[in-house]
This record gives structure tokens, sequence and C-alpha cells, in this order.
């Protein structure tokens, strides 16, 4: 064992040493037809951090998340959890490994109040609920009484407690994100995947769900999160991993990777080829 880690982070993320792995990318490549999304990308998010998922457009973020999360099936590679082997696995059993994430676009939610909508997490994750609605329907009203006391709580942990009875439909985009952030907290995740979670959300209630993803990683939650509002994600998340074509480009400290040359020419515009 080494008695100390160097100050200095190594840059290129494949090779960095990581004290305690919780989601492992293993040489993931997903095509789409012709069309290479995802090229061998590998890296790993240590247990504890706020790690960074930064890239030009089309670089292949979304793609990662669909594919760690099991909504896409990969070509090659692997995906490890606490490591145990989930690639391919269905969502929900992804899901039951600690591993949860938000979409780009919030599910739309007509007819549900936010307290409602709260509940379409847990259950729409949980295969096994929908299971026990008939081997045990006692324990399923028991269950269901907790998920609402559990949403109630979390609805006022995030500060947004008096919008529990609010039409889901009437809330603002911002309002929607966290909202999403909250509902993922009712499957008490270890793992928190965000995919752009403040894209089109005004400056104070990103504030607020930045806060909010600090007060639950203090807690012990770890988070990956791709983001392009640049001062959000590198005030935010250590370390940040580049992608680019569907590859890791590079992985550093926020310091690390807004002075390198190779992010600066492919996403964060300098000089240009
Ligand atoms: N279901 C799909 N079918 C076909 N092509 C897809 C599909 N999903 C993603 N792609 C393609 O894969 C590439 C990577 O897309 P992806 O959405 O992962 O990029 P991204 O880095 O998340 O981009 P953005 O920052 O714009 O959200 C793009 O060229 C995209 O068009």
């Amino acid at each position: 064992m080494s008695e100390q880690q160097p100050q200095e982070r190594l840059l290129d993320g494949p090779n960095m040493e990581k004290e305690d792995v919780v989601l492992e990318v293993d040489t993931l490549r997903k095509t789409f037809g012709g069309l290479v999304a995802t090229d061998n990308a590998s890296f790993q998010v240590e247990r504890g951090t706020i790690t960074g998922l930064i890239g030009p457009n089309g670089a292949g973020k979304s793609t990662l998340f669909n594919l760690i999360t099991g909504f896409y099936e990969q070509d090659s590679g692997a995906v490890r959890v606490n490591g145990a082997d989930v690639t391919n696995a269905e969502p929900h059993e992804v899901a039951e490994h600690g591993l949860i994430r938000t979409f780009q676009t919030p599910r739309k939610l007509e007819g549900m109040t936010v307290r409602e909508a709260m509940l379409v997490g847990p259950q729409a994750q949980d295969g096994e609920s929908f299971i026990s609605l008939f081997t045990n329907p006692g324990k399923v009203h028991d269950q269901e009484k907790q998920n609402l006391e559990d949403a109630q709580r979390i609805l006022e942990e995030f500060e947004i407690g008096h919008l529990a009875t609010q039409a889901a439909t009437d809330l603002s985009g911002g309002q929607m994100k966290l909202v999403e952030l909250a509902r993922a907290m009712l499957a008490e995740p270890e793992v928190l995947l965000l995919d752009e979670p403040v894209a089109g959300v005004n400056p104070t209630l990103a504030n607020k769900l930045r806060d909010q993803i600090a007060r639950l990683n203090e807690e012990g939650v770890t988070f990956c999160i791709i983001e392009h509002d640049m001062d959000f994600i590198m005030n935010l998340a250590d370390p940040i991993i580049v992608l680019d074509q569907g590859s890791v480009l590079v992985e550093g400290t926020p310091d690390a990777v807004r002075n390198d040359d190779r992010v600066i020419d492919a996403y964060l515009g300098g000089p240009g080829e």
C-alpha cells in the first residue's frame, strides 16, 4: 500500500488511482448504425465524490448514462456498481444496486400533484413492489403509507414542502428539476447520476440545486453529473471527466481541466483549428 497519494491529480482518467470505486465504466462501446456514440469509454467514480462529466454536444454523455443504467444495451465493455457486474441489467436491477439517475427532461406528470409525482419514482424502480401487490397487499399498503411520509419529509428537506399539493404540470422547469432530484432521493441511492440538473434553470434555483447536491454529498451520496454550465460544474465537482467523441479525453481537477489545451480545443473554445 502506498502511504501517500501525490497532491497533483494525474490526468487521463482511466489511469487514475482511486481508493474506493462505486461505479466503474470499463471500455464501453455503443454504436447506432454506423455512428460510434461510445468508443471504449473507461472511467471510475470514487465513493463520496461529486464527479463532473462534461464534453461537447454529441460527445456521448447521455448515451453513457443510458448504458450505465440499463436503458441501452452496450456492444462491448462492462459496468460495475460496488464491484457487481450490472452490464445490460434492467434499470430496476441497477437501482437495486444503489445507483439511480435523473433525466435531462423530467417526465411529464399530467394529472398528478407533486406528492403523487414523487411516488412514481420508487414504484417504477422497485420491481418487487408490483409483485407484492398480488402476494402481500397489506405490505404494499404499509409501503405506500411509508413512501408518502418519506416523500413529504424529503420535500420539506428540499424546502419545497409547500408545493406538495400543487399540480406537477404547474411547476416551473427549475422547480421540476428540484422535484426530480427530491424524487430520486426516495430510492435512497448511494450513487446518483444527474443529467444536466440546471439546464434552463434560473440562477436562484440553480443555487438551490447546488446547495442540495452539496448537502446530500455531505450526507454520503456520491454524484456523477453531466452539465454544460461550466460555472456550476467547475465550482461543485471534482474530479471533472471530459468526454469527446465517445471516449475520455482528460480527467482531473477543475483547474487542471480548465487549463488543458486538449479540452480548450475540443470543448471550452480556444484558438480553434
Ligand atoms: N437512440 C439513439 N439513436 C441513434 N443515435 C443516437 C441515439 N442516442 C444518441 N445517439 C447519437 O449518439 C451520439 C451521442 O449522443 P449523446 O446524446 O449521448 O451526446 P451528449 O454528449 O449527451 O450530447 P448533448 O450534450 O448534446 O446532450 C449523438 O451523435 C447522437 O445523435
